[in-house]
């Protein structure tokens, strides 16, 4: 549905994004993540044809962005927004109203229950949150095929927070809608997404199945008599190791099952394998990438 082909982004005389690849599958919820700078935001600027790259494509259905009937099926959350200070939002309504072809009348009505905002307030006079909502309540009203969102969530309530994560899997799963949603929320991505890409440095570096992220990553607990074995110590599937008492935890990259066989020939006292959030993960990959925490305190 989308992809990103070998996409280089200048900003001045920086280079922003590096040969960026990415590809969404239709029907999709896409989660992009990545630290501060990474270059999410300038990637999906290029995404929805804000930015023009210096090198590469984006490809929506086959179409780049500048064709009228991609624009008239794409909907973008920026993580900022812009609209004119001086509209309504009765004003702002009109206008996307007489913009978009799938302007839904019924579903903007029965979103109103949920994000409630005054037909006649000016723009200007909406809170940063009252602005999000609008963004997002408009931008649903379009009955988007692909929608794009930069921290959609940031700035909202708990409340609408949670609704808005319902909309979003509720546009993926009933009315054929692929999303790319970035954010630093990775505890509700893990709730929303199917698939995940890892953004650094202007590099997408994986992009996979978050199912397969998870299956293939874990945290083992484990204890022996004595320390660790040598052996266990310098395999080279071990991303971090750390110690409590007797008890080590390792984080395993890959090969779980032949690493707890191998574990089982020192006869440890304790062999347990725990899941991983997302968070954790990403934590433990980005300091695989040399992004490590200070210690300040
Ligand atoms: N208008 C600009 N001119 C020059 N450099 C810019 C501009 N906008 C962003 N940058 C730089 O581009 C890099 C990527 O920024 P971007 O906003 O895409 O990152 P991000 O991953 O969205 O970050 P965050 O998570 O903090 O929002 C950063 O180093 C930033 O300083």
């Amino acid at each position: 549905m989308l992809r990103v082909h070998n996409l280089t982004k200048y900003l001045g005389e920086e280079k922003i994004l590096d040969e960026v690849n990415l590809t969404v599958k239709k029907g999709s919820i896409y989660g992009l993540v990545g630290p501060n700078g990474a270059g999410k935001s300038t990637l999906i600027k290029n995404i929805v044809g804000i930015y023009n790259p210096e090198e590469g494509n984006v490809y929506i259905e086959g179409n780049t962005v500048s064709d009228p009937q991609v624009r008239d099926g794409l909907a973008y959350v920026p993580d900022y927004q812009n609209f004119y200070p001086n509209f309504k939002v009765k004003d702002m309504v009109d206008f996307y109203r007489n913009t978009y072809s799938n302007w839904d009348e019924e579903k903007f009505n029965k979103l109103r229950e949920m994000f409630n905002l005054d037909m006649n307030k000016k723009i200007r006079k909406l809170s940063k949150g009252q602005k999000t909502q609008l963004s997002i309540h408009l931008n649903l009203s379009i009955n988007p095929k692909l929608l794009i969102m930069d921290e959609p969530t940031s700035g909202l309530d708990p409340v609408i927070r949670k609704e808005v994560l319902n909309l979003i899997v509720n546009e993926a799963a009933n009315n054929d809608c692929t999303v790319l949603v970035s954010t630093h929320n990775l505890g509700e991505l893990e709730q929303i997404c199917d698939t995940i890409g890892f953004i650094n440095k202007g590099k997408v570096n994986l992009e996979t199945d978050l199912e397969d992220l998870k299956e293939n990553i874990k945290k083992v607990q484990v204890a022996f008599k004595n320390k660790l074995p040598e052996p266990i110590e310098n395999d080279s599937n071990i991303l971090k190791i750390e110690k409590l008492g007797r008890v080590y935890y390792i984080v395993v990259k890959e090969n779980i099952d032949d690493f707890i066989k191998k574990l089982q020939v020192y006869d440890p006292i304790l062999v347990e394998t725990m899941d991983m959030s997302l968070e954790e993960i990403f934590i433990y990959k980005m300091a695989g990438e040399g992004y490590e925490f200070k210690k300040i305190i």
